[in-house]
């Protein structure tokens, strides 16, 4: 692992490092803010996956979470959106290839060979960060995320049972399966048959049997993408049938940019310290 930058903020350290990744066959790069801590302290760690055309960057630049992460305690990591170069893969859309990973393993040429941000962020990243950082304690994860991160959030933390305390999302996209963002990619990565787009729909999981303890979701109203895209009503429907406390929260004048996600970011890493004590 490399470090490309560090700087003090709130007492702790922002970094932003950069790493070869077996899983995408590309060099990947990611943030880490850990807060101010005692020496041997062993911290949480909260996620965050962030939305299309993202990087790191947008989060870490605009996302405003290191006060609170300060705060509480909390160690708040960042990843790209998807693998990246000269050699991947790209489409002209903004909205599928390069910074539309949607967190999915591809399955179909020519995406499979890099495109697998699932097994990414499932698997080799957090390895990675319980290996190069000793003050995270990774038995106590939350994970978290904004539009198309807020669907890795929530289907992450639906297939892997036990292993997040804490999970909330700012205007996720909740049912691939029913939005032109979901059909266009899982069609593009995993290929036609639907069957294959399950394991990367929230609701579709959720009524399949996966459980969460809790949810909190903002969403705001004003937002261009909540009608065609979002549809959280689509996710209140599927916690209502499964029993998921669901705390949906519509926030009157909001849009989708990172003036919304900033102004509620200091909730969910609340939301996420009561759970991660
Ligand atoms: N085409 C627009 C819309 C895409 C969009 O709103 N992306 C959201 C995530 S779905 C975002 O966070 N964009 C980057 C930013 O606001 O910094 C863009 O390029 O930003």
């Amino acid at each position: 692992m490399e470090t490309i930058s560090q700087n003090k903020a709130y007492g702790g350290v922002q970094g932003v490092y950069r790493h070869r990744s077996a899983t995408t066959g590309t060099d990947m790069t990611f943030s880490v803010y850990v807060p101010p801590h005692e020496e041997g302290a062993r911290l949480p760690v909260l996620w965050y996956l962030s939305g299309l055309t993202c990087t790191h960057a947008n989060v870490t630049d605009k996302g405003e979470y290191r006060r609170a992460c300060a705060e509480h305690g909390i160690i708040f990591v960042a990843p790209d959106t998807s693998p990246r170069g000269d050699d991947v893969p790209d489409d002209d859309a903004w909205d599928f290839g390069q910074g539309a990973g949607f967190y999915v393993d591809a399955t179909q040429d020519p995406w499979s060979a890099n495109f697998r941000m699932r097994s990414y962020v499932e698997d080799e990243l957090p390895a990675l960060i319980a290996r190069e950082f000793a003050v995270a304690d990774m038995s106590r994860q939350g994970i978290t995320g904004h539009s198309m991160g807020g669907h890795g959030a929530l289907t992450i933390a639906l297939r892997n049972p036990g292993r997040f305390r804490s999970v909330s999302a700012f205007a996720p996209i909740v049912s691939p399966l029913n939005c032109p963002w979901g059909e266009k990619a899982l069609g593009g990565y995993l290929g036609s048959d639907r069957a294959a787009w399950m394991p990367y729909d929230a609701c579709a999981l959720i009524a399949d049997g996966a459980r969460l303890d809790a949810l909190l979701v903002d969403q705001g109203d004003a937002d261009a993408f909540l009608r065609e895209q979002l549809k959280p009503e689509l996710l209140q429907q599927a916690c209502e049938a499964a029993g998921i406390p669901l705390t949906l929260r519509m926030q009157r004048g909001y849009d989708h940019s990172y003036y919304f996600i900033a102004t509620f970011m200091a909730d969910h890493i609340a939301w996420a310290a009561e759970r991660l004590r």
